[in-house]
């Protein structure tokens, strides 16, 4: 039950509507969306508008992943926008427990995010809360980076973790996952498998993201 969620971020910008219909056609299972504040990651990428851009042309879940400071602000706009799962980074959040409790409230699948250098325990408190845990293979802000492989790591402690309290949640990676890396997170533990441009830079859609489930 792996699932594979191409990042749009390595997509055309001039025709996301086209990307995302052919991510879906290619069998993706979620979209993932990565909005960068400008504050909280050096670049801006876009906001809740995309996601109201790009709802038309697919029925797959939107993962929307905020790299953004305050992104409590954001709930409501996504919710609107027709997100269906919305990711906060623990380093951003003052108010983790609400902030997540404020997703789910809204109707939307919550997930908090781990940065490379912030230890698996900082997910504890509310790991029973959440419907994912999205840790990063590396450090956000920009696509096609290499991964990191101490991250791998912290992947076996969540997947320790929610087996010890037989949890439903899953673990997502993001962040230089190709075929073979995507491999190694799935032997930690990970369920949900982000990538970018190892989708993308591929002709075939279909056999990037069959090659990353590890098809
Ligand atoms: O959140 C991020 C980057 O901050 C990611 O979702 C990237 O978009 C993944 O891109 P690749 O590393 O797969 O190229
Ligand atoms: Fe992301």
């Amino acid at each position: 039950m792996i699932k594979v969620a191409p990042s749009i971020l390595a997509g055309d910008f001039s025709r996301m509507g086209e990307t995302v219909q052919a991510c879906d056609n290619a069998g993706a299972d979620w979209i993932h969306v990565d909005v960068m504040d400008g504050q909280f990651v050096p670049p801006i990428t876009f906001g809740h508008q995309m996601v109201e851009a790009i709802r038309p042309y697919t029925d797959l879940p939107l993962d929307v992943h905020l790299m953004v400071e305050q992104p409590e602000k954001q709930i409501a706009f996504f919710q609107q926008a027709g997100a269906d799962c919305l990711s906060v980074h623990v380093e951003a959040s003052a108010h983790l427990h609400r902030t997540v409790a404020a997703i789910k409230e809204a109707g939307m699948k919550a997930g908090i995010v781990l940065n490379p250098g912030t230890p698996a325990y900082a997910a504890e408190p509310v790991l029973a809360d959440v419907d994912y845990v999205l840790q990063m293979t590396v450090n956000p802000g920009f696509g096609g980076q290499s991964f990191i492989p101490g991250a791998l790591a912290n992947i076996k402690k969540l997947r320790a973790m929610i087996d010890e309290r037989q949890l439903p949640v899953d673990i997502q990676v993001d962040g230089g996952i190709n075929p073979t890396t995507a491999q190694q997170c799935v032997q930690a533990g990970a369920t949900i498998l982000v990538a970018g441009s190892a989708v993308f830079k591929e002709a075939d859609l279909a056999k990037a993201i069959a090659q990353i489930r590890g098809q």
